[in-house]
Parts: structure tokens; sequence; C-alpha cells
């Protein structure tokens, strides 16, 4: 299978279109408060910029559903991810919502209740200091042989150097990607980006 890749925190038209040339299958826009935020305008324009087939997915935590979106609509999200603890029934889901769902012991996993609403579930590491974004992973055995009725999508702490591995234990609908791939807190760096995608690869022909 071929494990698609989300790099998120995308704060600037250069590192989008690196993005892509690195093989990127979509970019994450953080609107909410993060070191990665970016303003839906500039967000519109870059999006505007990318070719067919690159989705462009906005990130939110704990915004009102209305301004959710309206966002959504002026800067043309393919979906919307949820990464606080929003109340999913405030939502109208016209457009496809990938729910954040946090982890770091196995009894977070057994108080989940995956909303069959959403298009995929996203994994991440539970932090106190912040809601996304903290390059800090989760023990993926934890979630590793559990069926879930919406594709897996894996984050949290992936980088080059372990993303292939994360591949092998879970085999994930997609990996998604963001402090991991900065030369800076909301700057990418090229050569990781790169890297990222090639060890991505890597795993998926080791099938
Ligand atoms: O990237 C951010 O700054 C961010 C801020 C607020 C919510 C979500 C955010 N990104 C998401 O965080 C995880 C993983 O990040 P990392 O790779 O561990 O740095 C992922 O779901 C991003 O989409």
């Amino acid at each position: 299978m071929r494990t698609r890749v989300k790099f998120c925190g995308i704060t600037s038209e250069a590192d989008a279109m690196e993005a892509v040339a690195a093989g990127a299958d979509s970019l994450g826009f953080v609107i909410s408060k993060s070191p990665r935020q970016i303003h839906p305008k500039s967000v519109r324009d870059i999006v505007m910029k990318l070719p067919p087939m690159v989705t462009s997915i906005g990130v939110f935590v704990n915004e009102n559903a209305a301004y959710v979106e309206q966002v959504s609509e002026l800067c043309k999200f393919n979906a919307i991810q949820l990464q606080g603890a929003e109340n999913l029934d405030e939502f109208s889901f016209k457009i496809p919502v990938i729910k954040a769902y946090k982890i770091n012991a196995p009894h977070d996993l057994k108080q989940l209740n995956i909303d069959t609403r959403i298009c995929a579930c996203l994994f991440d590491s539970k932090s106190h200091d912040a809601p996304g974004g903290t390059g800090i992973t989760f023990d993926w055995n934890i979630i590793k042989g559990t069926i879930f009725p919406k594709p897996l999508i894996l984050a949290g702490g992936l980088t080059p150097a372990n993303v292939s591995e994360a591949i092998r234990v879970l085999r994930p609908y997609a990996v998604d990607v963001s402090s991991g791939i900065e030369k800076a807190k909301g700057i990418k760096d090229v050569n990781l980006m790169h890297a990222f995608v090639q060890q991505v690869r890597m795993a998926d022909r080791s099938d």
C-alpha cells in the first residue's frame, strides 16, 4: 500500500512548493494559535497555486464551528482537522472531518469513542503543553492490531529517522508530520522533507 504523506504547519508558499516537490500528498495549515499559525488569506493564496491532486487541510483547535466552516470555504480546504476537544455535534460535516485523538497510555484507547461521521481518525501523542506540533511520539504498540472504523492517520513526533519503523508497525493510511521536518519553528527543511518521503516509500516497498 502507498502510505499518504501529510506535511503540517506550512507557513509560506515557498515551503508549500518544496513540500509538493518532495512528494507530499497533503498540506496542513494551522489556523488556530500555534508557532505555525497562518492567516486564512495567506492560506487561500497558497492553496490557489497548488497543483491538482495535492489536498489542503485546515487545522483547528477548539474553534467555533461557524468560524471553521467560514475559513474552510475561504481557503477551499479539502478537509478539516479538529485537534481539540470539539463537540462534533456542532459541525455540519459539509467538509470531511479528520478528528485527532490523543494517546499516551492504553486506557486512552479504551476510552475512545470514534465518531462515525468523521472521514479519518488521527492519533497523536497527548501533551499538556500544546494541542499538536509537539514532536512527541507515543507508544505505537498501544494501538497496534486495533481495527478502527475509519482510516488511520499516524502523527506525533514522526521524523525521517522513525517514520519507516512506524509504518512497519502500524501500516497506517497516512502519516502526518509537523516539527520533524523543520529547521526552525514554522520553517520547513527541504532535505528533511525529501528524506521523510523517501523513508515512507522505502517502508511501503517492504510490504
Ligand atoms: O503543527 C502544529 O503547530 C499544530 C498546532 C496545533 C494543532 C495541531 C498541530 N499540528 C499537528 O500536530 C501533530 C503532530 O505534530 P508533530 O509532528 O509531533 O510536530 C499532527 O497531527 C499535526 O497535524
